[in-house]
């Protein structure tokens, strides 16, 4: 870490260190820890962004040529950063980068390096799906590899075999996604690079901020300070056809920040000419700085970052979880649930279609707030409606209302039911006892720790459901006949849910 420092503040970085030093904290490797109480709005460290390393600092592009670089679509994606800073790591003591990659870790907890078995602990949790193993591999086949090939003056070929190998490209890849941040240019263009981009580079730039995510956000600082947002630019986007990743960068010393759920003091920003990490609450002396990777679920840390995060969480009456966990729900489950065998008909397809044409989503989003989603209850509602109802509900061109009552409160049941299914094992209990186990690998103990969350969620919604049917029986016994709403969650169609991810 001195050999990093030292690189840090040979070239340009400064860090304030009467006030932050980096250790070792248990179980989340390196992090930055206070030396002494720091007010709120304190600068800890500043770097000038020709320090930050992505498509715009490294020298690659432009050797490479930036009309080639488009041609073999390095510009989109991950596949150009990837390759840049495999190429600057490839440049030894030559490089600029060189100690600050050495300082990196060349392992990763995240399941896109678990075995098949590993996996399996898994199945049924919003992890599976996301990893992302193939397209990555993909790239590596149909960008990386042609690219490496044309210039082999560039990529020498005695390093091929240590620098461009699949297993490095993921480790990079790894290293991006926990690590990277967002850092817009400046409104007008950042100088050295500017005459880089062209017309179409600098369209997609407009949209860099929701496109392919970083590991974490920063803000621009012209307003001295101001709150940050600490929603993770990543949270649905990653999977979202957006690709342009031009703003995304590795920043030496802001990626030594571990983060824990609702515990941010400190947040970078940026300015023209340099990022600065500044703090966003007093923090106490020995207390560790933390930045927020946006408080995701453990699904999410555990796909991008490798750990999970577990504190008193209030919809598990204290007990330890993640109070961002959620379940999502896939619309092809309701659907079957609904409609059964009839699921495939053309009178279910018809609707399914509008509904989706109309923007209504194909995953909902289960997550611990007793509140059930509309979205879910309204997209039963439709699968339940008779024809002429439904002929209506399409010229009104309004989804149908997220009404609860006796015909939906079974079907929703059976839903979360059948959710619970898909799970290694639907019991909850048998988790719990698997996770005081103390011979668990760490890996094991992550999957475990994802799939009890979800299950929760589900147990949660369970009783949620227990309540609501019980409200529907009080209405019912004073008279009413159970067909007074009972509950909603909100906007039909909006809210806890949203679109499929492949
Ligand atoms: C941005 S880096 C932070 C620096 C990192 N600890 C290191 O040693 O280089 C993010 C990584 O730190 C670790 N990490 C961050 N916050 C953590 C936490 N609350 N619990 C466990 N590990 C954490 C994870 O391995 C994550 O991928």
């Amino acid at each position: 870490m001195d050999d990093f420092v030292a690189w840090f503040q040979h070239n340009g970085g400064v860090l304030d260190t009467s006030m932050m030093a980096i250790t070792d904290f248990p179980g989340s490797g390196r992090g930055a820890v206070a030396l002494q109480d720091i007010p709120e709005n304190h600068t800890i460290f500043t770097l000038p962004r020709s320090l930050t390393l992505s498509t715009q600092t490294s020298s690659l592009p432009s050797a490479f040529g930036f009309e080639e670089w488009r041609k073999h679509k390095l510009h989109k994606g991950w596949a150009g950063l990837i390759l840049c800073m495999m190429w600057e790591e490839a440049q030894g003591n030559q490089g600029k980068w060189i100690t600050y990659l050495a300082s990196l870790p060349t392992q990763f907890d995240t399941p896109i390096f678990w075995s098949d078995e590993e996996l399996q602990e898994l199945q049924g949790t919003a992890v599976v799906d996301k990893i992302g193993r193939d397209e990555a591999e993909r790239d590596y086949h149909e960008k990386l590899t042609p690219a490496i090939k044309t210039r082999p003056d560039l990529f020498l070929s005695d390093q091929i075999d240590t620098w461009y190998t699949l297993h490095q490209y993921h480790i990079t890849g790894s290293r991006i996604l926990s690590r990277s941040f967002n850092v817009e240019r400046w409104e007008g263009g950042i100088e050295q690079d500017a005459e880089h981009v062209t017309e179409e580079d600098s369209n997609e730039d407009t949209q860099a901020n929701t496109s392919v995510g970083s590991a974490m956000d920063v803000d621009d600082s012209a307003d001295g300070g101001a709150a940050v947002d600490e929603e993770s630019s990543d949270r649905d986007s990653d999977d979202e056809e957006i690709e342009d990743t031009s703003d995304i960068a590795m920043v030496p010393m802001a990626d030594i920040l571990n983060a824990r759920y609702d515990s941010v003091n400190a947040k970078l920003f940026y300015e023209k000419h340099h990022l600065q990490m500044v703090t966003t609450k007093p923090i106490k002396a020995g207390e560790q700085i933390f930045n927020t990777y946006g408080d995701l679920p453990n699904s999410d840390l555990l796909r991008r970052y490798g750990h999970v995060d577990i504190v008193p969480c209030p919809h598990l009456k204290g007990s330890l979880g993640n109070p961002q966990d959620v379940v999502e729900i896939r619309a092809d489950l309701v659907v079957n649930v609904v409609c059964g065998d009839l699921s495939t008909g053309e009178t279910y397809r018809r609707r399914i279609d509008w509904w989706l044409d109309e923007g209504g989503d194909d995953v909902f989003i289960i997550d611990a707030d007793p509140v059930l989603p509309a979205a879910l209850t309204s997209f039963v509602r439709l699968l339940l409606l008779t024809q002429e109802e439904w002929e209506k509900t399409r010229e009104k061109g309004r989804f149908p209302k997220a009404k609860f009552d006796y015909q939906v409160s079974p079907l929703l049941r059976r839903i979360f039911e059948m959710r619970l299914t898909s799970y290694q094992s639907p019991d909850l209990e048998v988790d719990a006892k698997l996770l005081a186990s103390e011979s668990l690998t760490l890996n094991k103990r992550h999957a475990i720790v994802v799939r009890l969350g979800e299950k929760q969620i589900l147990a949660g919604a369970l009783e949620t459901l227990r309540f609501m049917d019980a409200a529907l029986s009080d209405v019912g016994s004073n008279g009413s006949k159970g067909k007074r709403r009972v509950a909603s969650g909100g906007t039909t169609g909006g809210g806890k849910s949203k679109k499929a991810r492949h």
